[in-house]
């Protein structure tokens, strides 16, 4: 990590980065020779001379001279390979838990599963004899295919959701075809769980420790290379190195190539995500094409305006889900049941429920929503339900389309290898959620829906419906999305569940949905996942002046949906649907990517292509390593936060042809680059939305992973100029434009020559010149637009916006002061007190971050006081910070000196708490004036923005806590005084 892990992780820890000596060792330990090889070779890593030899030709394995990865490269290999095993994004949080972890307790180790890697290739490429690359050439391909998360046996799909839903997968395949799959599947599969977990789909966790651990090698040979597979936390990592594959499978032969290549070991490295094309889409595919009902505004009640709402069938309008919410508070969960069932007059409500966890949750820093405020959230939501019926922000004419060819499922299924993942995801195991969920677990045997408590109907999907849901009796909130499995299987939507269900369970990414538990019935199934209560980027991108973002905003957002589809690709998902509709804000404002259902599931063969440099290119225009660690670079041994190194400095002459840009990026980067994408990936279904869809779908070309690199484009340029470019008047219109017009730029607003570029690069027709398509991610990070940015610690930095709401209420009390207060029993909290605060925190220069709210709460406008940082360090000073997920009662203002109302939007519910508590109380005779001072004071900052220079940090924290203390300190001698005073009289 160089001076970027000296500089940011060690000294708040006083560990070293591990994974970073490891590397060294390995390194060391292997006989280089590259000094005696490489002529200029004088600094410490030779790293000009490296950067010369990576530039002339591609890595070379098992050639007599000096080739071999980690011999003529080995600065770059290492790096490489930290970037295989840690995707940038999550590097951070890996960092974090071993940090926090003793050495040695982790089951997973990184730098061991890169030795083994590594070793794998290294050794296959220099003994082997394995004929090495002879078509392709310079080409290392190491296969990451992402591991099938089983189901225990307790997470099996309802019986009658496994056999229709195979019928999903062929329902468009002919019989015999079927047979052969089905075939093809049975003879891979080594096991009945596996057979459970590829037919049911239905898998989930397995969160046991020793599941994390680095797996043994499998070794078998694949048409004569070898192969091994190693398995990394959940993923299966296959080493190959195996003869020239085809950037491209052969057209027309698809069916029958993928149910052969289920049944080969070959496809265990390769990709099989052929399927047949069966449709022609294009405007032979209009029928097909509906209005997604989410788009359209939610019809309380309403049959039609969404196909699966479950929420119809529970009864899905407001003043239902109100009366549930009360009734939920004193019903017994048998009644909920009954309420969720759609059908209710079965009362299966059997909800028999095969629950599972699902693993893990990291999310360092995003609080989680546990002990919220539902109430607060509900109103929340219901604001957005109101924007939506008013059509003020989130009606979107766009529309996923999802018609799949079935094989594709076939194919990708049987890439996902059978064996048990373990549930846990190496970040943030002590999430407050998982306790949550574990603990309800525990106490009842398994989850099911009578634990939750239906707070609202968020949206409704083409295949379920979304509900703020709390835990019940765990002050946890998640967003429920309820299923109606006959409403599936009758429209044949089941394969599309489940491929969502299974995407969800194998994501442990910032930026990525948390899937925290699944359960299903005879009737219904449930995915219990993280909820974002910051709404979608279409909501907030037309809140926005002119209804676009600022460049600045822009680039936030389209660099986190750039990590978290970057991800995917190494899952070996592409995403196909990517639109601002599907991004999501999270409470603290980063942002979330939902919605797989139309996702496509393939293998992925990593590659390490070495780059070339062109004869006579002078050596100054290449980046070079940087000497002055200043470079922003994750890859890059110095990095530093303004400089960026590596990034290609001549790409500006290259707008003219993306040939020339590409071959420019290869120029200035020196080192071998490990691409990930799953390049082979194929599919002719026509899926996405009308808007976002890449020209080859809509011709029925064929796709692959380049469909999300235009997307991206789409994306991004609907952000900076508030429209889609092929917009038509009508869907055929708009599939017309995407294949036929040429992109255009409006003149307002007024956006840079960089991002024009790139979304140029992005919108290039033909998928094979489209930026991205070939070294995917890294390609269009590098792009000029994204100069400066740390793509790193992107997830720290500070959001465009944060959500306007915070939708959690926290109660602090100091033990100090409960018992200071003792001979009283009640604290009294007078206006006065809050003035000696409010004097306080204005004196601070922090009145802007806290406020006293018109029932006489103190507001903290950032930050996130739930975080369990925040919450050990205020335990330290003996400050109890309580959240609570419920609406503020009146003895809170007994029991808590100080009450932070994150949530704005319930200042009633807290005004009308204070003013029942204050009529039992003793009070000043003067609270109501003060009451209604305050509010105005609240009003003024409630429109005050300021940028949060505590969020996040351990310091902020400690800053919070310091004013916290003393705000607490004052109020209490002012409550004291006052009542002693009131005493007194
Ligand atoms: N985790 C979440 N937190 C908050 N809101 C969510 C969450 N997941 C989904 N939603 C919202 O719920 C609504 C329905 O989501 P859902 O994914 O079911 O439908 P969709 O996005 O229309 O996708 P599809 O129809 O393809 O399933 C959407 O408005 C979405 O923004």
């Amino acid at each position: 990590m160089g001076e970027y892990g000296k500089n940011h992780y060690m000294p708040r820890s006083g560990n070293k980065y591990s994974i970073e000596e490891d590397i060294n060792r390995l390194f060391e330990a292997i006989d280089i020779r590259t000094s005696s090889r490489v002529s200029g070779f004088s600094s410490e890593f030779g790293r000009d001379a490296l950067r010369k030899s990576a530039m002339k030709r591609p890595v070379r394995v098992g050639s007599s001279q000096a080739s071999g990865i980690g011999i003529s490269e080995p600065v770059s290999l290492k790096q490489a390979l930290r970037g295989l095993c840690i995707s940038q994004a999550s590097e951070m949080a890996a960092m974090k838990k071993r940090l926090s972890k003793p050495a040695g307790s982790s089951g997973v180790s990184e730098a061991g599963a890169i030795k083994r890697l590594y070793r794998a290739v290294v050794v296959e490429a220099n003994g082997s004899g394995i004929p090495l690359n002879e078509g392709k050439g310079n080409l290392v391909e190491i296969s990451l295919v992402p591991e099938k998360i089983t189901s225990n046996s307790s997470d099996k799909m309802p019986e009658s959701l496994q056999v229709p839903d195979k019928e999903v997968f062929y329902q468009n395949s002919n019989p015999s075809d079927k047979a052969t799959t089905e075939k093809a599947i049975m003879t891979r599969l080594p096991s009945p769980d596996r057979v459970v977990s590829l037919v049911s789909g239905s898998g989930s966790e397995v969160s046991k420790p020793e599941s994390k651990k680095l797996r043994s090698i499998d070794s078998c040979s694949i048409n004569g290379a070898s192969v091994d597979s190693l398995q990394i936390g959940s993923s299966s990592i296959q080493v190959c190195v195996e003869t020239a594959v085809p950037d491209k499978e052969p057209k027309g032969k698809l069916h029958a190539e993928s149910s052969l290549s289920i049944a080969s070991a070959a496809d265990k490295v390769k990709s099989i995500c052929e399927t047949p094309r069966l449709i022609k889409p294009v405007f032979r595919n209009k029928n097909f094409i509906r209005k997604k009902a989410k788009h359209e505004p939610i019809a309380v009640g309403s049959s039609n305006s969404c196909n699966s709402c479950v929420g119809n069938d529970l009864g899905s309008s407001t003043s239902y889900l109100d009366s549930q919410t009360q009734e939920h508070a004193s019903a017994n969960g048998k009644k909920e049941d009954m309420k969720v069932s759609p059908v209710s007059s079965s009362k299966n409500d059997s909800i028999e429920v095969n629950s599972s966890v699902v693993g893990t949750s990291f999310k360092s820093t995003s609080s989680s929503n546990c002990n919220n405020k539902p109430k607060a959230l509900l109103n929340k939501a219901d604001d957005r339900s109101r924007s939506r019926e008013k059509g003020e922000f989130s009606q979107s004419s766009k529309s996923s389309i999802g018609e799949y060819s079935s094989s594709t499922t076939t194919s990708e299924e049987s890439n996902m290898s059978g064996s048990s993942r373990s549930g846990s995801r190496p970040h943030m195991s002590k999430d407050l959620r998982w306790e949550a969920i574990r603990s309800v677990q525990k106490q009842h045997g398994s989850l099911s829906l009578r634990h939750f408590k239906l707070l609202k109907k968020i949206g409704c999907g083409d295949i379920g419906t979304v509900y703020l849901a709390e835990l019940t009796g765990m002050n946890c909130l998640f967003a429920l999305k309820v299923m109606d499995n006959d409403f599936l299987l009758s429209r044949k939507k089941m394969a599309r569940a489940q491929t969502e269900k299974e995407i969800m369970q194998m994501l442990d990414h910032p930026f990525l949905p948390t899937l925290y538990a699944y359960f299903a019935t005879e009737k219904l199934s449930c995915l219990v996942m993280e909820y974002c209560p910051g709404g979608d980027l279409h909501v907030l991108r037309q809140k926005q002046p002119g209804r676009s973002f600022s460049e600045q905003a822009a680039r936030f957002y389209v660099a986190e949906v750039l990590l978290a589809l970057e991800y995917l690709h190494m899952l070996g998902v592409v995403y196909r649907d990517l639109k601002p509709e599907n991004i999501l804000v999270r409470e603290d404002g980063h942002i979330m990517l939902t919605d797989f259902d139309l996702s496509l599931r393939c293998a992925v063969n990593p590659v390490v292509l070495k780059s070339t440099s062109p004869v006579g290119e002078p050596a100054e225009k290449m980046s070079s390593p940087c000497s002055e660690s200043s470079c922003i670079e994750p890859f890059c041994l110095n990095p530093s936060f303004q400089v960026p190194c590596f990034t290609p400095r001549l790409l500006s002459l290259a707008s003219k042809s993306r040939k020339i840009k590409s071959d420019l990026a290869t120029q200035t980067s020196p080192m071998p680059q490990l691409v990930v994408e799953p390049t082979s990936a194929r599919s002719n279904s026509f899926v996405g939305t009308h808007e976002y869809l890449a020209p080859e779908i809509i011709k029925g070309e064929g796709h692959g992973n380049a469909v999300d690199w235009w997307t991206f484009g789409i994306f991004l340029f609907e952000l900076l100029y508030g429209k889609t470019p092929f917009k038509g008047s009508g869907n055929d219109e708009t599939l017309s434009n995407v294949v036929s017009h040429s992109l255009r730029f409006p003149s307002s607003p007024i956006v840079s020559f960089h991002a024009r570029d790139l979304i140029r690069g992005l919108l290039v027709k033909e998928p094979e010149n489209r930026l991205g398509s070939v070294k995917g991610a890294a390609e269009i990070k590098q792009h000029p637009f994204f100069e400066g940015l740390n793509w790193a610690l992107i997830r720290c930095a500070t959001p465009p916006e944060m959500p306007r709401f915070f939708d959690t209420g926290f109660c602090v009390s100091t033990t100090a002061l409960q018992k200071k207060d003792s001979s009283k029993g009640n604290i009294c909290r007078s206006p006065a007190a809050e003035g000696v605060f409010r004097d306080i925190v204005k004196k601070k220069g922090l009145d802007s971050k806290f406020n006293i709210d018109s029932a006489g709460t103190i507001n903290y406008h950032e930050g996130n006081m739930a975080d369990p940082r925040m919450r050990a360090a205020s335990k330290r000073r003996g400050i109890e910070i309580t959240s609570i997920s419920r609406p503020i009662r009146p003895s809170d203002f007994r029991d808590f000196d100080l009450i932070l109302a994150m949530d704005k939007s319930n200042r009633e519910d807290i005004l009308e708490a204070f003013n029942r508590w204050k009529d039992r109380e003793t009070f000043p005779a003067d609270a109501h004036k003060k009451v209604r001072l305050m509010c105005s004071y609240c009003k003024k900052h409630d429109e005050t923005e300021v940028p949060d220079p505590y969020y996040g940090g351990p310091q902020g924290f400690e800053k919070v806590l310091d004013l916290l203390e003393d705000a607490c300190e004052s109020l209490l001698d002012s409550i004291l005084v006052e009542n002693s005073n009131i005493r007194s009289s």
